[in-house]
């Protein structure tokens, strides 16, 4: 039987549509939720998403600002950047868009970033606080998982969830917010042995590998749920994700396209992170 396909796009659509409705009560104590979005360089996929989170930030009546830096910027003048959104009072929200070019330290730019300021939740006292279940911050793209998962119905108490990545922006900080639902987790990566017997456990996948075609039909459970968070382009260029979509929803119960699943989750997340960072912001009119 095949798989029922969740729909990332529609529970993305509530999730802005809630987003709008508190954003426009802020408005009315003056707040407008603004984002900076600082992008160094040109790779063509980054260009996307941060077209794409500028359309979401109109969408939902936020300020949005985008800094696009040539490849060749600094550290020093990035990190500057970031510490001048740091002190602007419209700005709540700052996501440096990653990877960055080879020659900038990714981890000194991240901790010059506002931790409260932080809405990829990838500052080290952030990550910190998400570790230790006492957060302000989620994720965006676990979170967003997190939340289609919960549109299927399954329960993930209890349950065998099998998370294929281990990566500080997706795969560690999933295993950590299945946990916290009482998961039992397992994390895969390049070095685990039997991947595929070890996959097959599970009751729910999360692959985030970054490989067109790795999650294959035999790998997977009859009856799973799998969430497909890979944004790889095909021979013809076409976005894809990680799992052989037409084969493995002939035996998952429940199973994320690509497009369409996880990514306009991901920027539902990060409004909402956006917005609770310009709530917990001072009120400029006190
Ligand atoms: N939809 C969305 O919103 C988002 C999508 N993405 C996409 O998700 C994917 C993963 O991103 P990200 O976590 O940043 O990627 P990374 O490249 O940082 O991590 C990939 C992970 O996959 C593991 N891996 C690679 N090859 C294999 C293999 N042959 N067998 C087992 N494990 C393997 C790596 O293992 P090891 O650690 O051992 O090297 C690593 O842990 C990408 O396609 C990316 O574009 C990312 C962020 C958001
Ligand atoms: N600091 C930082 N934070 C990130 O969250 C971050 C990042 N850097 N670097 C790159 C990855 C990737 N990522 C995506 C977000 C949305 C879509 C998205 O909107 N996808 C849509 C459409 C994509 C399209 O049509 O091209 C979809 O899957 O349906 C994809 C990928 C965020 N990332
Ligand atoms: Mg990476």
């Amino acid at each position: 039987m095949a798989a029922q396909i969740i729909d990332g796009r529609a529970v993305s659509k509530k999730v802005r549509q809630r987003v709008a409705q508190q954003a426009a009560q802020l408005a009315e104590r003056g707040i407008v939720p603004g984002l900076a979005v600082v992008i160094v360089g040109e790779d063509p996929a980054s260009l996307v998403y941060v077209r794409n989170k500028k359309r979401a930030c109109a969408e939902v009546g936020f300020y949005s600002a985008e800094y696009a830096l040539p490849q060749q910027t600094t550290q020093a003048e990035l990190i500057e950047l970031v510490r001048k959104l740091n002190r602007d009072e419209r700005i709540h929200g700052i996501l440096v868009q990653l990877p960055l070019p080879p020659h900038i330290d990714q981890k000194a730019v991240i901790a010059a970033i506002d931790p409260h300021k932080d809405v990829d939740a990838f500052h080290p006292v952030n990550v910190g606080r998400i570790m230790i279940g006492d957060y302000a911050f989620l994720p965006c793209t676990p979170a967003g998982v997190m939340e289609l998962i919960a549109s299927t119905g399954v329960e993930v108490a209890g349950k065998e969830c099998v998370v294929i990545g281990r990566s500080n922006i997706v795969g560690k900080p999933m295993a950590m917010l299945l946990l916290h639902q009482n998961a039992t987790v397992t994390i895969c990566h390049s070095r685990t042995r039997e991947l595929a017997q070890v996959v097959r456990r599970a009751d729910i996948v999360i692959s985030a590998v970054g490989r067109v075609g790795f999650v294959t039909a035999d790998m997977v459970k009859p009856g799973a749920v799998v969430i497909d968070v890979g944004m790889n382009r095909d021979q013809n260029g076409k976005l894809c994700g990680d799992v052989d979509f037409a084969a493995v929803s002939q035996v998952a119960s429940h199973i994320t396209p690509v497009p369409g699943g996880v990514g306009p989750m991901t920027i539902s997340m990060l409004l909402q992170n956006t917005l609770t960072a310009a709530g917990q912001a001072k009120d400029p009119q006190k």
